[in-house]
């Protein structure tokens, strides 16, 4: 399961990491002690045009594995959720307990929130710098409420409360080590594990699109979730036009098969459609399982001029290419209804923000897909789809 830390900055997310990482190293010998140093020094990679430093470390409770991600700073958590450059299917959000919430502890719940993640769980951390209890009642009510602001279940969300840096220094065990591990056993319990890509509804992008003759019509992909056997009745959606039909035959590496799946490079031959009737962009689905639109908000990161974006902002009306999957298509922004002064309003270089959009065609969206805004041949901005319509 891919998680991670969220939370203010300075809260304690890269010690609560390394701590974990040590607890459970320690406890049963399996994964390895990753120090704070090593994690806090994340590498750069580069997702969808936009370079993100993002440390990636891996843990074993006893009942599962953990891929987890922690960010250096604020910008990086913003670019990494919206991107998606490192997948996070629940998350441990940390709140200091001398601070309690702050500006981006519901910055991060709200990303949280928009980028799909269902449930996270909590850790109050520096509790060996709080005397008073009622203190730290007051930040796990606080946190309870927010949750709740965010569309999380507030009541039920487990939250544990302790000293990362005890944990990591190795004392204090009431409130390190064990701590650690209740909240292990939080995730373990609270956070459901996500529908693997072979159990979703069929999707494949149609990267090109052939005709064989003597066999018709062959399309080209790279399956993106699901699975699929010939004979299979398929819809073609988006840019458009969309139909209905049969896949006849599915060939891979010059074999012909009888079925393929999420991951697998595939031509498919699709009964009765013409070659002009399809084009690169439009999609492959299990009938009825997406149904394209031209209107949808999104949550949008507009990159700055040293990450190769905009040198200026921008309002209103501002006509980029959206690019999703293999889809390239014009779409107008504009701010939310009910934004004040919302043809004035500007955009800058560095925004995050959540903007509604309109394509000249319709594409397969749905919550959650993510794509990249470009323009002149740069990438400007990358967003994720927050709602459909
Ligand atoms: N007293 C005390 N200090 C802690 C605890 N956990 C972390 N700290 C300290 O708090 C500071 C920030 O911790 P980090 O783990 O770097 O915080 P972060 O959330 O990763 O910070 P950014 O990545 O900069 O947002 C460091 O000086 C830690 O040693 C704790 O449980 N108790
Ligand atoms: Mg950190």
């Amino acid at each position: 399961m891919n998680i991670g830390t969220i939370g203010h900055v300075d809260h304690g997310k890269t010690t609560l990491t390394a701590a974990i990482t040590k607890v459970l190293h320690e406890k049963s010998g399996s994964g390895k002690f990753v120090d704070y140093a090593s994690i806090d020094k994340a590498p750069e990679e580069k997702a969808r045009g936009i370079t993100i430093s993002t440390a990636h470390v891996e843990y074993e409770t006893e009942a599962r594995h953990y891929a987890h991600v922690d960010c250096p700073g604020h910008a990086d958590y913003i670019r990494n959720m919206i991107t998606g450059a490192a997948q996070m299917d629940g998350a441990i959000i940390v709140v200091s307990a001398t601070d309690g919430q702050m500006p981006q502890t519901r910055e991060h719940l709200l990303l949280a929130r928009q980028v799909g993640i269902k449930k996270l769980v909590v850790f109050i951390n520096k509790v060996d710098q709080v005397d008073d209890p009622e203190m730290l009642e007051l930040v796990e009510m606080e946190m309870r409420d927010l949750l709740s602001t965010y569309g999380f279940d507030g009541e039920n969300t487990p939250i544990t409360s302790g000293s990362a840096l005890a944990a990591l220094e190795g004392r204090d065990p009431k409130i390190g080590a064990e701590a650690i591990e209740t909240l292990m056993k939080s995730t373990d319990e609270w956070l459901d594990l996500p529908p693997r890509d072979l159990e979703k509804p069929f999707l494949m992008p149609v990267e090109d699109v052939f005709s064989i003759s003597g066999r018709g019509t062959v399309v080209t992909g790279r399956v993106e979730r699901g699975t699929i056997t010939k004979g299979s009745e398929i819809e073609i959606v988006g840019l458009g036009s969309s139909m209905k039909t049969t896949l006849t035959g599915i060939e891979m590496f010059h074999k012909e098969l009888d079925r393929g799946e999420a991951g697998d490079n595939m031509g498919a031959l699709l009964r009765g459609v013409k070659r002009e009737q399809i084009k690169r962009g439009q999609v492959l689905i299990f009938p009825g399982s997406i149904k394209p639109v031209k209107k949808f908000q999104a949550q949008c990161y507009i990159l700055t001029k040293e990450e190769g974006g905009r040198y200026s902002p921008f309002t209103s009306g501002y006509r980029p290419q959206l690019f999703i999957r293999t889809a390239d298509v014009t779409v107008s922004l504009s701010h939310l209804p009910g934004t004040e002064d919302a043809d004035e309003k500007m955009v800058m270089p560095g925004d995050s923000i959540e903007m509604v959009g309109e394509l000249v065609h319709d594409v397969a969206l749905e919550t959650g897909s993510r794509f990249t805004l470009r323009e002149g041949g740069k990438t400007v901005g990358t967003g994720i789809v927050t709602k459909l319509g």
